[in-house]
Parts: C-alpha cells; structure tokens; sequence
C-alpha cells in the first residue's frame, strides 16, 4: 500500500514527514529489521535518540533500504548527561557516526532537564550545529512553557519543534498553545497514549462509525490539529495501518468528543524534574 503522506513545514522552511515512527523500546538487534518494515510499509520519518541506544540499527535499515537520502527524515536527540556545549558537539558527532550520515535533518534537546542548568548552553552547540549545515533543523523535546520562556530570551535561532507528550487524555493544551505560537510545530509523543487511550468507549463508536481502527481515529484527530505524529508499533500488521490514514476524515463534531477525553493525566514523567538514568 502507498500513502501520500502530508509534510509540516517548519520555522526554517524545512519539511517533515507529518507521520514519523518512534523507535523507543526497539532493541538494537531488532531495529534494522523493525525500521525496515517500517520503510516497507511507508514510513519515511524515523523518530530516534542516543538514549535509545538503536541509532546505528536506523543507520543500518536506511542503507539496506536503497531509499534516496533525501526521501527519508531522521530525528535523534541529545541524552541529558550530554548536554553542555563541547560535549553536545562531541555527543552529535557520536550520534551522526551511529547513524552512519553526514546530515541529520532534525536534532532534538531530549529533555530540559532543569536541574543541570546547561539547556541554554546546549542551544548555543545546536545553533552551531544549523549553522555548519550538519544539522537541517534544531529543535526541543519536553520543554515547558518556562523552559521555552527561559531558551527563547537567549536563542538565535527559535526551535523548529517541540516534541511532547500529547494524547486524548493528556492535550498538554498550555505547552501546545505556548510553543505554537512561539512558531513551533508540535510533534506528539505517545500519540497513542502508549496504547491506553485506544480502550475509550467514544474512540471505539467514532472507529465503528468510520469502518477504522481505534488507533487510526487517534492518530487522525492529532493530523487534524496539524500535529505531527510519531507513533511506536513492533507488530507488522499496526505499522501499516498507523499509517492508513488518509482514507477518512473526523468531523468537528467527533474531533470535539475526542478533545472531551482530557483527563489531566499524564503517562510519562514530568519535565520540570526527569533526569533519567537512561540518558545520563
Ligand atoms: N521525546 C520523548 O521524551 C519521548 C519520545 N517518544 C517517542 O514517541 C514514540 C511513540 O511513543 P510511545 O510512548 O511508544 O507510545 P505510543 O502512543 O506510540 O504507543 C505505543 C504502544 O501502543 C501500541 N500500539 C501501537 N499501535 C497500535 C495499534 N494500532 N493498536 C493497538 N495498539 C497499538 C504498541 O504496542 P505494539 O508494539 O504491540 O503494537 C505500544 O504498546 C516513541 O517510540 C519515541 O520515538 C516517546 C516517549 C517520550
Ligand atoms: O522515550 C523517550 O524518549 C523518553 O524520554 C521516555 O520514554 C523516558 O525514557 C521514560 O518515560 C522512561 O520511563
């Protein structure tokens, strides 16, 4: 199956995949294969990170690929024990050598990791990075409205993205509303709510209604809001239709019943304290 899928066209005029796969929780023997089923299915935005320890498995499956570089958007993110300026140049070039390309087009700041106090110096290495052409775009993840506040007095250049937690039960509104109109594009992690919010009664009957799966409703109301997309599957059935996406549209009135899911709820860790041990 082919899909035509929608890019985003960020602050700097670069263009990104509006659906993207995630790759946390791939182990690095299985990437190359995972990602290359991803390919297969027709992915052309791979969403990665040091912390995740698979870079050099994305690296592996986009050269079994024979996909052209160009035709294909790859994201990885600075661990949190990186940051700082000469060791996130250093940690970019670990990251680029794992990947095995000599332009990354999105690097990403993985946590603002507040108590370190060094994501204000670590965007002056990214801004370097952009400038040297190594990357094609910088952008944040995890940031809060007072971790973009704090970058934003500083920064040359704005952050192309911020990537966060976003879902029907958690719409993270403040910090989508705060980023957005600093002119970031929102690119949603967990999209799926790791799974949880598929269970909801009023995703299930919009599914029913549209002959789709409860995943597809989720992902099509987060397009529908201009967000981009990053979902995480190993199931080679769930890849493909994550992807399916383009055949059916949400009213406004059914895009109102999802955005009545919001619970407040977070599934993740809060910014304003992770650190993670992972990513040290
Ligand atoms: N910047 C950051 O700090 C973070 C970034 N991320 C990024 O976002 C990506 C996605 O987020 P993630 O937390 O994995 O959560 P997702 O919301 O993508 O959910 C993944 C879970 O949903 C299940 N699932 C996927 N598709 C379907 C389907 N069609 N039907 C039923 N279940 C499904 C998967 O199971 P199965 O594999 O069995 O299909 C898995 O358990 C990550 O892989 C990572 O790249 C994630 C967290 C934090
Ligand atoms: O996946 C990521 O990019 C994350 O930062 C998180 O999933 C984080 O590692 C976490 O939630 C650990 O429990």
């Amino acid at each position: 199956m082919t899909h035509q899928i929608p890019s985003i066209t960020l602050n700097n005029g670069v263009a990104i995949p509006q659906v993207g796969f995630g790759t946390f929780l791939v182990a690095e023997e299985d990437t190359q294969r995972v990602v290359e089923s991803a390919f297969e299915a027709g992915y052309r935005h791979i969403d990665t990170a040091a912390g995740y320890y698979n870079e050099a498995g994305v690296g592996a499956a986009i050269k079994a690929s024979g996909l052209a570089r160009e035709d294909v958007f790859v994201t990885t993110k600075l661990r949190n024990g990186d940051q700082g300026y000469e060791s996130t140049l250093a940690a970019f070039e670990a990251s680029r050598a794992a990947l095995d390309l000599d332009v990354v087009d999105l690097y990403l700041i993985h946590w603002p990791s507040p108590a370190r106090g060094l994501y204000v110096e670590t965007w002056r290495a990214f801004e370097k990075l952009l400038a040297d052409g190594a990357v094609r775009a910088i952008g944040v993840s995890n940031f809060l409205p007072e971790h973009l506040t704090t970058l934003l007095e500083s920064a040359e250049v704005v952050p192309a993205v911020n990537q966060i937690e976003v879902h029907p039960t958690f719409q993270h509104a403040a910090t989508v509303a705060a980023s957005r109109a600093a002119g970031l594009a929102i690119e949603a992690y967990s999209p799926l709510g790791r799974g949880a919010d598929l269970e909801s009664d009023v995703v299930a009957a919009i599914a029913a209604a549209h002959g789709a799966t409860t995943a597809q409703v989720v992902l099509r109301w987060h397009l529908q809001q201009g967000t981009i997309v990053i979902p995480k599957s190993n199931n080679p059935e769930r890849i493909a239709a994550n992807l399916d996406l383009f055949g059916f549209e949400l009213s406004a009135a059914e895009v109102a019943l999802i955005d009545g899911l919001e619970s407040g709820k977070s599934l993740g860790s809060d910014p304003a304290t992770a650190e993670f041990s992972q990513f040290r």
